[in-house]
């Protein structure tokens, strides 16, 4: 490839990651998963060096592609409106771990009641019941409830991420990863679900699935 073309296509790479973050926040808020101006996301380009995030306040269903933050991956900002505070821990995970291409950060509600539950099985937030959360994501470790912000959510993700997919902050909500946006984004909406089943069962008995059955979806 010449030095142009080779321009060329990181500069479509960056214009597709922001249109996807753009489309995939709208429809994040349009549906209610994310209210107000929480929550955040962002995507690794190719290069293994530029994160587009989410600026700081943004609210979801409003975000605009050339607002968007760039910034390394050491954390310097490029360009775009302020990045999120919580991009310190996008930047922990994609560090430790370049198979996660995206994160979603949410407080849906459900994943979010759930992360505020005592006595949580910290290597494991959600007991598996349906076949979809294994599939697709495997075991949710909790990190201990830190301010949002925090450098020790960045520490405790940056050391988690190199054996899991998603991961639940006590007190706080969902972080989810996946090889793009959209992936992280379906393995978010299929643990938020999981996660309103389970208040849903609360006071039934619930058949959890088998160990056996269990090694078989992760097969
Ligand atoms: O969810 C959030 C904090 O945990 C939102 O923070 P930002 O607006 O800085 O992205
Ligand atoms: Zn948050």
């Amino acid at each position: 490839m010449t030095i142009d073309v080779e321009k060329d296509a990181i500069l479509e790479e960056e214009k597709k990651a922001r249109e996807e973050i753009v489309r995939i926040g709208k429809s994040f808020f349009d549906r209610g998963y994310a209210t107000g101006s929480a929550g955040n996301l962002s995507i690794l380009l190719s290069d293994n060096k530029t994160v587009i995030a989410t600026p700081t306040g943004s609210c979801l269903g409003t975000l605009k592609s050339e607002t968007l933050s760039k910034v390394t991956i050491n954390g310097d900002w490029i360009s775009g409106d302020k990045p999120s505070k919580e991009v310190i821990f996008h930047r922990a995970i994609y560090q430790e771990n370049f198979e996660h291409r995206a994160i979603v950060h949410l407080h849906c509600t459900y994943l979010t009641a759930l992360s505020c539950l005592e006595n949580l099985d910290t290597k494991n937030a959600i007991k598996p019941f349906t076949p979809y959360v294994v599939m697709r994501v495997g075991e949710i470790p909790v990190v201990p409830y830190y301010r949002p912000g925090d450098q020790m959510l960045a520490h405790d993700l940056g050391l988690l991420s190199p054996s899991y997919k998603a991961f639940l902050l006590a007190n706080h909500g969902p972080v989810v990863t996946g090889e793009t946006l959209q992936v992280a984004a379906d393995n978010l909406e299929e643990m938020e679900d999981a996660a309103k089943l389970y208040f849903i069962l609360q006071g039934s008995e619930i058949r959890y699935l088998t160990t056996d059955e269990i090694n078989e979806l992760k097969g």
